[in-house]
């Protein structure tokens, strides 16, 4: 006689098999003890979903190879963790007696019951075509669940046969477990590589990693009992492996090398695995790889790689330049753009000193994109790996003591344990994108580390260890000199206009002279050099800046994409968020535009933005003046100068026209929406 364990929802969907007994297992579910029906089939202990729709699928009732007869009495418990069932057996056992003691109905027989009740005329209200569809798609979901477990369940098992039929059937190759992995991983742990070859042969992505980390990260990521995490790991993909030890981002090569298996590690590589993809730990496949044949296979494949993607790289970058890329996000700020880009491009080709590590100066004052471009450089040069972009707010360092926390405490020193915050990050990843912020404030001492790391390409942390890091790129932002940048530019600016419009009147042909201007040499040796000395007090931390680079103020059109920017993305937010088709008149935009600050760069259009338009809109919404769907359109009112949603605090306020949000109906026709202002605090007293 043979038992099944299963969750209490499997009865209900598999009636034939009747409990006799149940306990709590320790497991999210209470586990509920099945026996079939008399002489009708064998079952093996199946603690999941799949193990009982493969078992009943692989095996019809009635070819049930052993008749047996299924008293209570005579069950007996065929479990698979010996280790798990000391803690549940007992139980289980005490509640199968109980029951056929006291002759209670089994959950088979209630099940029966409440359907039968259900099934009275007038029990049932819900219209039948509702039913019929959800139960309808309910099958169908299921069915592919169902079908997806038994792919990976052949996967394991070697089941040629089977993972054909499946795939023939039209399930997904790439169909994961709900812990994460995919049929391919388990093919390849399990070093069935007659199914990897099917399963890459139907399509099936060598590339893909592993989401299931480790038994307790994976517990509570998907909310299941760790216990049941590492039986179903154990179970449904391999024993082998270590429950602590990190899988996230494991590819089917991983596993393969793991698995020790030269044949599937083969079938994958040529199949376009490729051997640089690391996982969430950093190793790639060669590093689980024992010496010998294995090892040297993938250092073959590596060497291929890294040549195949330098040519893609290398392709992709003249495509689709720096620049351009840069482009996408930054606003205005050219001559910085296009300085940047030809420093990377140089280092990118060869043409750099191999010696010394990329150091830039961005200059320029508050909210202007020198960090943001410092971003767009970093997730260029690292992709979206966020140890790729490391940030260091200088101003934390302006005390001598400080430099031991930049660079870690020498030994017998507090903190001496901890490291370093700079010498930390950059073990990490030495090659990384640097961003030392407001680097005038730090202390003289921290410079003078700074500069043996920009000059030797090395740092010496607290403990004595050295991290070679020439191929990291220094970027110091400072806004020292900003205001002379800005002034120097406004005027450039004036210039340009001026010579635009004597064009214009005089009716020459090239009038497009455009609002692009360029810093002067002259300014720059003149003006700015003598600031920073003075600033920096050292000539050779400055003669190891390879790059000086100017962040200008914003143009009138640069304004203007910037407004436009920011409401496109709350126009975004409002699709996203209650179905609201958010429009604006282009007069808008230069009213918004008038908000600019000098002082604080693109945050005060951000800012703008949200006290004229986003206040409204969200005073609008509280009052229950929007309906679901609908289409808003922001318009000027010139004849409204009161600044209400401004918060007319300055005079520019006071001169600056109104912005009125409107309904657009299904015709065309747009109505002003009478939007309460909050009440202001005397208005609040008077009411109450
Ligand atoms: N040129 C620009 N193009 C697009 N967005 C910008 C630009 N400049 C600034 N921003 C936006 O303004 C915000 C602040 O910009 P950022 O952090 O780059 O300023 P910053 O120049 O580094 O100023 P600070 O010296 O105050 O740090 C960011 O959200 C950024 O996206």
């Amino acid at each position: 006689m043979w038992l099944s364990v299963a969750s209490r929802p499997l009865l209900t969907r598999y009636p034939q098999y009747r409990e006799v007994g149940s306990a709590g297992f320790g497991l999210h579910n209470a586990v509920r003890m099945v026996s079939v029906a008399p002489g009708k089939v064998k079952l093996n202990y199946c603690r999941t979903e799949r193990q009982i729709a493969a078992f009943t699928s692989s095996l019809p009732v009635s070819e049930c190879p052993q008749p047996c007869d299924c008293e209570a009495k005579n069950v007996k418990i065929k479990p698979q963790y010996p280790h798990l069932t000391t803690r549940w057996s007992p139980k289980l056992n005490e509640l199968k007696y109980s029951n056929s003691a006291t002759g209670q109905s089994s959950n088979h027989e209630q099940y029966e019951r409440s359907q039968k009740k259900k099934r009275t005329p007038f029990g049932n209200v819900t219209p039948v075509g509702v039913i019929s569809v959800a139960a309808l798609a309910y099958c169908l979901k299921k069915d592919s669940d169902l079908k997806g477990e038994a792919l990976l369940e052949a996967a394991r098992t070697n089941n040629v046969q089977e993972i054909s039929r499946l795939l023939a059937a039209g399930i997904d190759q790439n169909i994961r477990h709900r812990l994460g992995w995919t049929a391919l991983m388990v093919a390849a742990i399990s070093r069935n590589h007659n199914v990897v070859k099917i399963l890459l042969a139907a399509g099936a992505d060598p590339n893909l990693g592993d989401e299931f980390s480790n038994v307790y990260d994976t517990s509570r990521e998907k909310g299941i009992h760790s216990l049941e995490v590492m039986v179903t790991r154990e179970d449904e993909f391999s024993n082998r492996l270590n429950n602590r030890a990190s899988f996230r981002g494991c590819t089917a090569l991983h596993y393969a090398v793991l698995a020790d298996d030269l044949r599937t590690v083969q079938i994958l590589l040529e199949a376009g695995a490729n051997p640089l993809l690391a996982n969430e730990m950093g190793h790639t496949p060669l590093m689980y790889a024992k010496e010998g044949e294995m090892l040297k296979l993938l250092k073959d494949w590596e060497v291929k790689f890294q040549e195949v993607q330098r040519r893609r790289e290398a392709e992709e970058r003249r495509r689709f330049p720096l620049e351009r890329r840069l482009r996408e996000h930054i606003i205005g700020q050219e001559g910085a753009i296009n300085t940047v880009a030809a420093a990377i491009r140089r280092k990118e080709n060869g043409w750099y000193d191999k010696e010394h590590p990329l150091v830039f100066l961005f200059l320029g004052s508050s909210g202007i994109g020198k960090t943001e471009l410092a971003k767009q450089v970093a997730r260029y040069m690292h992709k979206d790996a966020k140890k790729g972009f490391i940030r260091m707010d200088m101003s934390e360092f302006q005390d001598k003591h400080e430099v031991a926390k930049f660079i870690g405490s020498p030994p017998g020193y507090v903190g001496h344990e901890e490291g370093g915050q700079l010498t930390k990050k950059l073990k990490q990843c030495p090659n990384a994108v640097v961003l030392f912020d407001e680097v005038d404030k730090a202390h003289p001492d921290v410079l003078t580390v700074m500069l043996q790391l920009f000059d030797e390409g090395r740092l010496t942390d607290g403990k004595g260890k050295t991290i070679e890091c020439k191929d990291a790129i220094f970027i110091m932002t400072s806004n020292v000199a900003s205001d002379e940048i800005a002034q120097h530019a406004l005027q450039l600016r004036q210039e340009v206009q001026e010579l635009s419009r004597r064009r214009i009147a005089e009716n020459l042909d090239d009038v497009q002279i455009g609002d692009k201007i360029t810093i002067s040499k002259q300014f720059k040796e003149k003006v700015i050099r003598p600031i920073l000395k003075a600033h920096f007090r050292r000539d050779e931390f400055l003669g190891r800046i390879n790059e000086i680079v100017y962040f200008l103020p914003f143009c009138h059109s640069e304004l203007i994409q910037l407004v436009n920017k920011e409401l496109n993305f709350w126009a975004k937010k409002a699709k996203q968020r209650h179905n609201i088709t958010l429009l604006w008149d282009r007069e808008v935009m230069d009213v918004l535009a008038g908000g600019y600050n000098l002082h604080y760069g693109a945050r005060s259009i951000k800012h703008e933005v949200e006290r004229r338009v986003v206040n409204q809109l969200a005073a609008a919404h509280e009052q229950e003046l929007l309906p679901h769907g609908c289409t808003l359109r922001l318009s000027v009112d010139e004849s409204d100068r009161c600044g209400l949603w401004g918060g007319g605090d300055s005079e520019r306020e006071a001169r600056s026209p109104a912005l009125r949000l409107e309904i657009v109906g299904e015709d065309s026709t747009a109505r002003k929406l009478d939007i309460r202002p909050p009440l202001i605090p005397e208005e609040l007293a008077f009411s109450l």
